[in-house]
């Protein structure tokens, strides 16, 4: 669908240091987005302001120096690592003469690059227009915009955004398609409680090394690259885990600090699987000198999505390249917490396995409950959540349930029924 340009385009990338600003950007990780991108890096500007300018974001003298660059390289892309107004986007376009595109643009283009599936495709567009929705009075013409490139791909082709009316129209279709390919989701999601089979997601900052885990638990072939966002489509592979028996593995979009918002909730049905999994595997990269601020950023995410009550095991990844020991953490109840590994190498996967097993079987429980007829609407909440293994009535009319579900799942209907579902568990034998 999204045709790549042959020639890379050239781009001069922007960062300031806002003084007051806490949550500053990283430069080193606006080089490796557009390098993702398959952008060139022609040049790196800098600035260090107290403030940001109305007009040009940057102060008129580092803009003059700016427009100078783009002549003398030849660029025709400017990046900004920082959100442009507007009307500073339609500003700096004109002094330099050359597109401006923000953060947020690339990330969403490196997406529509990446985009395989049907419903990927869908929520990056959704993503995209929503994104162009709001920055619809910007003042580059659509001769530039025809020719694609990099923030342009996608919608950009289609010349939606001069007529906000379709624009409009067309987000209203997307919206339907996908909440009918969300429904298709769901029903597999279900079809898995029903079979059983617990669901263990990966979930971390992007180029952590989840597909590379995934790989390497799954003897798959999924696409790990040295770039960010290399997997963007959920994958899951069922697999078999000795003593344990089936699991289903998930690899999911990375995550990134400053996800845009609209972005995050684009893709909240496919990171429905790392909601409903059973198990959360958080890799992280120990290697980075940012893992404790990564760590943070994936947590708030997780946060946003209502992902972050998922019981989680913290995978340190990476540890040839600081010479760590492989190693499980456990805590005071000595459930495993945390294992470090090195997926390449492959150093530690057989501690990852023990981890995974013994959270599994602890978290999954399976319980008798004997409901009396005037409580079937726990029965049918029951069912719903797929908890009913087996179910048999007693000449009373109790219906015995059989259930297999998550201890968080059970802890959630115990708090919801106010301990009511407690008196009717069949005594332990
Ligand atoms: N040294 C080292 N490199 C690793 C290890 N695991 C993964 N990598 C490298 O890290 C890079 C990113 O790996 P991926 O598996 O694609 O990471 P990801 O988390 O799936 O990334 P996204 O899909 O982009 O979010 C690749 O270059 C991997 O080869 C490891 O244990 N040690
Ligand atoms: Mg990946």
């Amino acid at each position: 669908m999204f045709e790549h340009t042959k020639v890379a385009e050239q781009a001069i990338l922007v960062h300031l240091y806002l003084s007051q600003d806490s949550a500053s950007e990283d430069l080193n990780e606006l080089v490796m987005l557009v390098a993702s991108a398959g952008v060139q890096n022609k040049a790196v500007i800098t600035a260090s302001r107290n403030s940001i300018d109305a007009k040009f974001f940057l102060g008129s003298g580092k803009a003059a120096e700016l427009a100078q660059a783009v002549a003398e390289l030849q660029a025709d892309l400017i990046i900004f690592n920082h959100a442009l107004s507007p009307a500073q986007t339609r500003n700096l376009e004109r002094l330099c003469q050359c597109r401006v595109i923000d953060r947020t643009s690339l990330i969403l283009d490196i997406f529509a690059q990446r985009a395989r599936s049907y419903e990927g495709k869908l929520q990056v567009e959704l993503a995209q227009l929503k994104h162009l929705a709001s920055r619809l009075v910007r003042g580059w013409d659509n001769i530039e915009r025809q020719k694609g490139g990099i923030g342009l791909r996608g919608p950009g082709e289609t010349r939606l955004e001069t007529d906000r009316r379709l624009l409009r129209e067309r987000i209203t279709v997307l919206k339907l398609r996908l909440s009918k390919v969300s429904q298709q989701r769901e029903q597999g999601r279900k079809a898995r409680q029903q079979a059983e089979v617990p669901v263990v997601s990966l979930v971390g900052y992007t180029n952590a090394g989840k597909s590379t885990l995934f790989n390497r638990l799954t003897q798959a072939d999924v696409y790990a690259a040295d770039q960010l966002f290399a997997t963007l489509d959920p994958t899951l592979r069922q697999i078999q885990l000795a003593e344990f028996g089936d699991l289903v593995l998930a690899d999911t979009v990375g995550f990134i600090r400053h996800l845009p918002h609209d972005l995050v909730a684009a893709f909240k049905s496919t990171l429905q699987e790392s909601r409903d999994a059973d198990l959360q595997l958080h890799v992280i990269d120990c290697a980075d000198e940012r893992l404790d601020d990564n760590i943070r950023q994936v947590q708030l995410v997780l946060e946003e999505i209502d992902a972050a009550e998922v019981p989680q095991l913290k995978v340190f990844n990476k540890i040839d390249q600081n010479q760590q020991p492989a190693r499980i953490e456990y805590n005071e109840q000595l459930q495993p917490v945390a294992v470090w590994l090195s997926a390449r190498t492959g150093e530690g996967m057989e501690l990852l396995r023990q981890a995974i097993r013994q959270r599994l079987s602890v978290d999954f429980i399976r319980l008798t409950l004997i409901l009396p007829p005037e409580l079937s609407v726990w029965r049918s909440r029951l069912h719903q959540l797929c908890a009913v293994q087996q179910e048999q009535f007693t000449e009373q009319g109790e219906a015995v349930l059989k259930l297999a579900l998550h201890r968080t799942e059970w802890a959630r209907l115990l708090k919801q029924s106010d301990g009511l579902l407690q008196n009717y568990l069949q005594a332990a034998v």
